[in-house]
């Protein structure tokens, strides 16, 4: 008897050492779940299959920064070699008919060329030949005429780089550095649909005066030694709303006009503010907004304008441009881009981020497989570090300060939160779209 019951406790004693073994293990593979481990041996959790789908989820869809010894440097260096810009490329005087050659209805210029540093390097320096008013719009500039019959506009700089615009998202004026920064920031999330830009310092008495028409010129002035212009645009009555050089030197940037023989169309963006305070607009109202009328709505209904305007947003967001209350495209031509035209909005507060601007984003989740791809691409801080390397020899350099470049980065964060959010919800497939 008491050899039985020896036994018997020695057998219960055994199968508990098996069972406590055992949890130990699993609960041992249960804390890897978050790790590299798994990614790298699957298998182990394959029995559960609800649980390893979504852990495959996690694994597919998390913030690369989430990640520990993932290939940030990697990502870094193929950017560089694809985006970098040689600010010291030889001045080549016919490169204009290049760039014109390069607009077609999906791209202003090739993903990666070293003649995109010929362009920006020719922009900064070529002769200006005439200048003349703006062309309209609420912003002060100048349409300039280079050397070799190209056309381009120069917004001058207002702001220090480190002044922070408060108020209304849309408040304040141009930046002239954003439109730089939001064509390099074009061309990292592989659009090609910002106007080329660069920066630019000249002269205003001996480059812009002097082959001025007469009636730019009734608009110069002088204030405290320093030599000032008011221009002609709807904020542009006079003095008051004048800018004014340093002695003579004038801050600002030059964007290459597109081709002349292509006519631009101009659409009122669905999801426009209204500028009026107490006057709401229906997206800010209504949140089914993009699936009940836009969706439906032409030229929303087939691709690929809803998507332009995605891809849109999401830049906009990135770098803070409330401002895109109307956007144009190439006229009778199948398919155009939306041409993501004036940023100078962009840029103003680094310490906030406007989360009404992704709203077309956020109603709709909807969004290109590649735009997505890239974008995971450039988390981990790797876009503000190539955005900064990019544009680290810019004729304007530093082009963006330190907590803009942060901005960036966080503000990425979000779009991929919201990202991962529509595709939780309604499943990747019905999200991101290959086009
Ligand atoms: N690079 C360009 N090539 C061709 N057309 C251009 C270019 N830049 C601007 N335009 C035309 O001029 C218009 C006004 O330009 P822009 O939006 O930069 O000025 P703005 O004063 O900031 O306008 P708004 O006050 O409406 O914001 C554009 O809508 C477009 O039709
Ligand atoms: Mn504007």
């Amino acid at each position: 008897m008491r050899r039985r019951h020896k036994h018997l406790i020695f057998v219960i004693c055994t199968l508990f050492s098996i069972g406590y073994i055992s949890f130990r293990i699993l609960s041992g593979n249960d804390q890897t779940e978050w790790t590299d481990e798994v990614e790298n041996s699957p298998k182990k959790i394959t029995e559960a299959s609800e649980y390893y789908e979504d852990v495959n989820f996690i694994k597919e869809h998390r913030p690369r920064f989430e990640t520990p010894g993932n290939d940030r440097q990697k990502r870094i260096s193929s950017l560089l070699e694809k985006y970098s810009i040689d600010w010291r490329s030889p001045i080549q005087e016919n490169i204009w008919h290049v760039a014109e050659k390069w607009v077609s209805a999906r791209k202003l210029y090739p993903e990666s060329s070293p003649l995109i540093s010929s362009v920006l390097r020719y922009l900064s320096s070529a002769p200006i030949v005439k200048a003349d008013f703006g062309y309209g719009g609420t912003q002060l500039k100048i349409t300039l005429l280079l050397e070799g019959g190209q056309l381009a506009v120069f917004k001058p700089r207002w702001y220090p780089r480190d002044f922070l615009v408060t108020g209304e998202p849309y408040a304040g004026r141009d930046r002239h550095n954003a439109e730089v920064a939001a064509f390099h920031l074009n061309r990292l999330l592989n659009f090609s649909r910002v106007p080329i830009v660069v920066g630019r310092t000249i002269d205003l008495r001996n480059e812009i005066k002097s082959v001025a028409t007469p009636r730019l010129i009734n608009t110069f002035f002088t204030r405290e030694g320093n030599l000032c212009f008011y221009g002609k645009c709807l904020y542009c009555k006079g003095p008051d709303d004048g800018v004014c050089a340093q002695g003579d030197k004038l801050e600002g940037v030059v964007i290459l006009w597109l081709p002349k023989k292509l006519t631009l169309e101009k659409w009122k963006h669905p999801w426009r503010r209204s500028y009026k305070e107490g006057r709401r607009m229906r997206w800010e109202t209504d949140d089914s907004y993009c699936r009940t009328f836009v969706k439906n709505t032409s030229p929303y209904d087939k691709p690929p304008r809803l998507l332009d305007i995605m891809d849109t947003c999401i830049l906009d967001f990135l770098v803070g441009n409330a401002d895109r209350h109307r956007y144009e495209t190439f006229k009778n031509i199948n398919n155009s881009m939306l041409i993501i035209l004036d940023n100078g909005k962009s840029f103003g507060n680094p310490f906030e981020d406007e989360l009404s601007i992704l709203a077309p984003f956020t109603q709709c989740c909807l969004l290109r497989r590649s735009t997505y791809e890239r974008l995971q691409m450039l988390t981990d801080g790797v876009l503000s570090e190539v955005l900064k390397t990019v544009m680290e020899l810019e004729p304007l350099a530093p082009v963006l300060t330190q907590p803009h470049l942060l901005a960036l980065d966080r503000r990425l964060k979000v779009v991929m939160d919201k990202a991962h959010w529509c595709m939780k919800q309604y499943g990747e497939m019905n999200i991101l779209v290959d086009e």
